[in-house]
């Protein structure tokens, strides 16, 4: 490691030892760096790290809100400004009870990478609260979100900075979100994307980060002329971003044999079709109930309680779609083992740093999370667009864009990689990619 990193992580680690999540991403990210910070001083000379480590602006405010039986609650709201060089801060909400600092700084440090990747000119952010939207009414939500949005406000606009969601905000939060929003500032803003579609959203933004990674893990393969056809492949998740991933591999010959929630996971060998997707997509998007139905449902399917997918069963390729460090070491070394050789990451930082080396070491394809899942926010990105121009693509048009952007993701971090002399090192190529734009703007911009 290089001598400036290494100072840099150290006194990051004596600062915030407790934000476990956030040392991590920056770990990741800066042993790669190492590759070119010692060969071009001009980033140390302007202390580009150190900058880059800490927030530009972190929000913290009190959100107060009532339940159905009248009862009040606080709760914690956050936004995390990261960094502006290239474009307004971008980013999505986070509504979760595990949901603290440490976990958004990790979210909105990727995210400057990520949008720095897409290609298109958007800075990088993150936000969110510990409330808990499970089990709470649709009058509960909306009141949340009006009490998140009315201190909100005043931080955000669209060229300033333009949330969405993550886990737990969709379509339903982003309606009550927008609708406060316009409520106090009058003006009919594109602050928000992941808006419906009859009030400014852009088709394919709902599957958006699921066939982008699809896309991507195409593209990986097809360095080795192979393709997804046939292959048995291992989702986490059954939220947003598992089931487009699970539509988008089923359209494309694959056989899908898991899905997951945070209770347990299901296996279903004779693979998860159009049908049963489409139950799943009901289960989870209209009643709001578990994973575990679904082996009711369909007898053949198995539900493992309290288990992840990842060596339950054999598998060519697992696309890990549901929160972080969801694969550690020993799920890793159990996928190998069962003959996996391709992940590609949906959910942000899925794999701990030690499964990840142990993928670069095996010499799978792999698609780190701030490359392959960067189609949700590219094409929010499209959203903004086609908001400022008040026009409306086509589905066709829009997924044609989405594709056109994975496809230069990946070959640009492929270029990247080889040109350190790391070929096929996408981890070392996503970072390297990512940091120079940013690095550089921030240098054109000065102190
Ligand atoms: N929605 C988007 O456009 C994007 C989302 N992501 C990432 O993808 C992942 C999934 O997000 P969405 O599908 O949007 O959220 P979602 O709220 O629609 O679904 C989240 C899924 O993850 C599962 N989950 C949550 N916490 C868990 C835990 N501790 N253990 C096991 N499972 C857990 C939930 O049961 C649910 O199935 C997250 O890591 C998110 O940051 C990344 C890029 C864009
Ligand atoms: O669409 C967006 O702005 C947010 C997407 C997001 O939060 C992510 O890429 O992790």
């Amino acid at each position: 490691m290089n001598s400036y990193v290494a100072k840099v992580l150290e006194d990051l680690q004596k600062k915030q030892p407790w934000e476990k999540e956030f040392l991590q991403a920056v770990e990741e990210v800066l042993s790669s760096l190492s590759l070119i910070l010692e060969k071009d001083k001009k980033y140390e000379e302007n202390k580009i790290l150190e900058r880059m480590v800490v927030p530009e602006r972190t929000i913290l405010f009190q959100v107060p809100w009532y339940d159905d039986k009248g009862e009040l609650h606080v709760n914690q709201g956050y936004r995390v400004q990261f960094n502006s060089a290239i474009g307004p801060y971008k980013g999505g909400l986070r509504f979760h009870p595990s949901v603290n600092l440490g976990i958004l700084k990790f979210l909105g440090f990727e995210q400057v990478f990520k949008n720095s990747l897409t290609t298109l000119p958007m800075g990088g952010g993150k936000g969110g609260s510990n409330f808990d939207p499970k089990g709470k009414s649709d009058n509960e939500v909306r009141s949340f979100c009006r009490s998140f949005m009315t201190e909100l406000y005043r931080h955000i606009g669209e060229n300033v900075d333009v949330p969405a969601g993550d886990i737990g905000v969709g379509g339903r939060e982003i309606g009550f979100l927008f609708g406060q929003y316009k409520r106090i500032v009058d003006s009919y803003d594109s602050v928000l994307t992941g808006k419906g579609l009859a009030w400014g959203g852009s088709l394919i933004r709902p599957e958006a980060t699921g066939y982008g990674n699809v896309y991507f893990c195409q593209e990986m393969l097809a360095t080795k002329k192979d393709g997804l056809d046939g292959k048995r492949v291992l989702v986490s998740g059954s939220g947003n971003v598992a089931q487009y991933t699970v539509e988008k591999l089923i359209q494309n010959g694959a056989k899908v044999l898991s899905m997951s929630d945070s209770n347990g996971a299901i296996i279903d060998e004779d693979g998860i079709d159009a049908e049963k997707l489409a139950f799943v997509m009901e289960l989870k998007n209209v009643k709001r109930g578990r994973i575990s139905e679904y082996a009711k449902q369909f007898k053949n399917a198995k539900y493992v309680e309290g288990k992840r997918p990842w060596g339950l069963v054999k598998a060519d390729i697992a696309m890990p779609s549901a929160t972080q460090n969801e694969i550690e070491l020993e799920d890793a070394k159990a996928l190998l083992a069962n003959g996996c050789m391709c992940v590609s990451e949906g959910a942000n930082m899925p794999s701990t740093n030690e499964a990840i080396k142990l993928y670069v070491e095996a010499g799978i394809h792999y698609g780190p999370a701030k490359a392959a899942n960067a189609g949700g926010v590219a094409t929010s990105g499209l959203e903004m667009s086609q908001n400022a121009i008040r026009l409306s693509w086509t589905r066709e048009e829009v997924d044609e864009k989405l594709h056109n952007i994975m496809r230069s993701i990946h070959q640009n971090a492929a270029n990247a990689a080889e040109e350190v002399g790391t070929p096929g090192n996408l981890v070392n190529g996503a970072n390297i990619a990512g940091f120079k734009k940013v690095a550089d703007a921030m240098i054109a911009q000065g102190v």
